[in-house]
């Protein structure tokens, strides 16, 4: 090693000790003197993890619903380093969190963690450049650019009943079947279609996994990892970024692969639509209806003001975004329908014979909105199953939130709102709030579509931007896609339930949730094998 390379390593130790100690001190402040301390809430557990290790080990968020039980709406519990974190229950205090996205917004270190993989996407970007992307963006995320793709969900559904049907001949009827595996190959080809014109084409029987198709699947893999202890201290103590490890040259890897073609899909689109607006008529197929071609035409628009235009960069950092925003939620959400509907074997027939009754097997965007307890079983399956359980935001400054119930603090005072000091960690509980027993009723943790016939006041309150739930966030920060993944399950439960028969594989015990990100489902004696659901299938015959 030369001299100076030496001196790099010592430069690079010494910069980051320096920024380690400065955080640790931030940190011991902000605990000693934030007001979340004077917050009721569980013992610390650990140190290091503070409660977090034992809400990992739990489904379902039970551990956050005993903590309301114990402690009441309005709570801190301990995350990293025993830093406080607030946790409230109360609509009135979330709906302001979430509607104040400038003051609420998400920590440093999820947005580089997710900043390294995907770039400055819509997901991580935050302020200006957020309210700059999403006003580009929204337009191609509306009912009509959704009615126009809705073609693409029913025809990819239809090659993954296929594909099923495939294995069913292989092996028998009823096959067992790993349907999450189907599922997030049929999500995976919509959003390359539907998204970028691209074909994945991961539903081919015989067809081997590309390359953007592999590049992909080694980014989700890194997203996955991040509990792994040098890239989480990479995230904490910026100067250790300089030092590369094997993540961070897979993920530098993909990306390559993945902005070349990404620019190159770009360039293709721009000059295409450059060439229509100059009079050369363009062939009016799929390639129009995408949603990358459309962000490009918004963003190419002559009244757009120039300062209100998406760098070429920041269109690219849209592709990833979407793959990892739309691919695993919608085949998790999917693939829960399906285990709630082999729970209730008599709601699977009731919403089958409902499917049945309309003549096409192609329907369209209003056909499949049209049928009531199709959407209701999807309302229930969001609300029990929320693919994305929880979530998590910073306050930006200090602040005081206002509550619907005021809470005892630990001095025995009352408080009618929250005090918090910037910096202060916030948890924002989906799932909790989707089966609070306090907004649905004693009967919240059940599975019943017929609750959507007459749903209870209390969940008005709820902060979401679709069907008083949690599960897409409600604010400036809701999921842009739920109208695209509402109708791409649709179109999927649409032509799997009409075409098959479901039943759990295994003991109903067996199946458990793992959540990362987001929740998917696991066997507990087959660990091994990684997320799977396996539900024995055979083809439906009507009479
Ligand atoms: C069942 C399926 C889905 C669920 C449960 C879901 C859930 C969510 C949630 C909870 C958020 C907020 C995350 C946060 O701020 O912490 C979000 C944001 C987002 N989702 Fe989805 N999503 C789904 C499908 C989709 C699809 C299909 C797309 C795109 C095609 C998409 C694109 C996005 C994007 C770009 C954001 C960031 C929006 C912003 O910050 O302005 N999602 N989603």
């Amino acid at each position: 090693m030369t001299v100076t390379a030496v001196n790099v390593l010592i430069s690079l130790g010494v910069a980051a000790l320096a920024v380690a100690v400065w955080k640790a001190i931030v940190m011991v402040i902000q605990i000693a003197t934030s007001p979340l301390r004077n917050i009721p809430g569980p013992p610390n557990s650990n140190w290091v993890y503070g409660n977090l290790k034992e809400i990992f080990a739990t489904e379902n968020s039970v551990l956050h619903e005993g903590w309301v039980a114990k402690y009441g709406n309005t709570i801190k519990y301990k995350g990293w380093l025993s830093r406080n974190r607030l946790f409230t229950v109360d609509t009135r205090a979330l709906n302001y969190i979430l509607s104040h996205s400038n003051e609420y917004q998400k920590p440093a270190l999820a947005r580089y963690n997710l900043g390294e993989v995907l770039g400055e996407g819509l997901l991580i970007v935050e302020g200006e450049q957020h309210r700059q992307q999403r006003r580009i963006m929204n337009p191609a995320f509306g009912p009509a650019q959704i009615r126009e793709l809705t073609e693409i969900f029913v025809e990819k559904a239809q090659k993954l009943c296929l594909f099923w049907r495939n294995e069913i001949s292989k092996s028998g009827e009823p096959a067992r079947i790993d349907v999450l595996n189907g599922l997030s190959k049929m999500t995976l080809d919509v959003i390359g279609l539907a998204g970028f014109n691209y074909e994945f084409d991961s539903l081919n029987i015989d067809g081997k996994p590309n390359e953007l198709n592999q590049a992909f699947s080694v980014m989700f893999r890194s997203l996955e990892g991040f509990a792994i202890v040098f890239p989480l201290l990479k995230a904490l103590i910026p100067p250790l970024r300089l030092i590369p490890d094997g993540r961070s040259r897979r993920i530098a890897k993909a990306r390559k692969v993945m902005r070349r073609m990404g620019m190159e899909l770009i360039t293709k689109k721009k000059a295409e639509i450059l060439r229509a607006a100059a009079g050369e008529k363009e062939k009016d197929n799929l390639q129009s209806r995408d949603l990358l071609t459309l962000l490009i035409k918004a963003n190419l628009a002559t009244d757009l003001p120039e300062s209100h235009r998406l760098s070429d960069e920041d269109v690219l950092a849209q592709v990833p975004t979407f793959l990892v925003a739309g691919h695993e939620t919608t085949s998790n959400a999917t693939a829960w329908c399906l285990y709630a509907l082999t729970q209730a074997p008599e709601v699977q027939q009731k919403l089958r014979e409902e499917l049945w009754s309309i003549p096409t097997e192609n329907p369209s965007m209003d056909e499949l909105n049209e049928l009531p307890y199709l959407e209701a079983v999807v309302r229930e399956t969001m609300r029990v199953h929320a693919p994305v359980p929880s979530t998590i935001r910073v306050a930006m400054t200090d602040d005081v939130i206002p509550l619907d119930t005021p809470f005892v603090d630990v001095h025995g005072q009352v408080q009618d709102s929250i005090r918090v000091k910037k910096g202060d960690p916030i948890f924002i509980p989906i799932l909790v709030i989707n089966r609070s027993k306090a907004l649905w009723g004693e009967d919240a943790f059940e599975f019943k579509p017929e609750r959507w016939e007459s749903v209870p006041d209390a969940v008005q309150h709820i902060p979401g931007v679709w069907a008083n739930q949690m599960s897409f966030l409600g604010g400036p920060r809701a999921c842009i896609g739920y109208r695209f993944s509402l109708i791409e399950m649709k179109a999927l439960i649409f032509a799997l339930v009409r075409a098959f028969e479901f039943e759990l594989a295994v003991p109903p015990e067996e199946i458990m949730k793992k959540s990362t990100a987001v929740q998917r489902p696991l066997v507990r004696s087959e660990m091994d094998k990684g997320c799977q659901l396996p539900l024995l299938i055979k083809p439906y015959h009507t009479v």
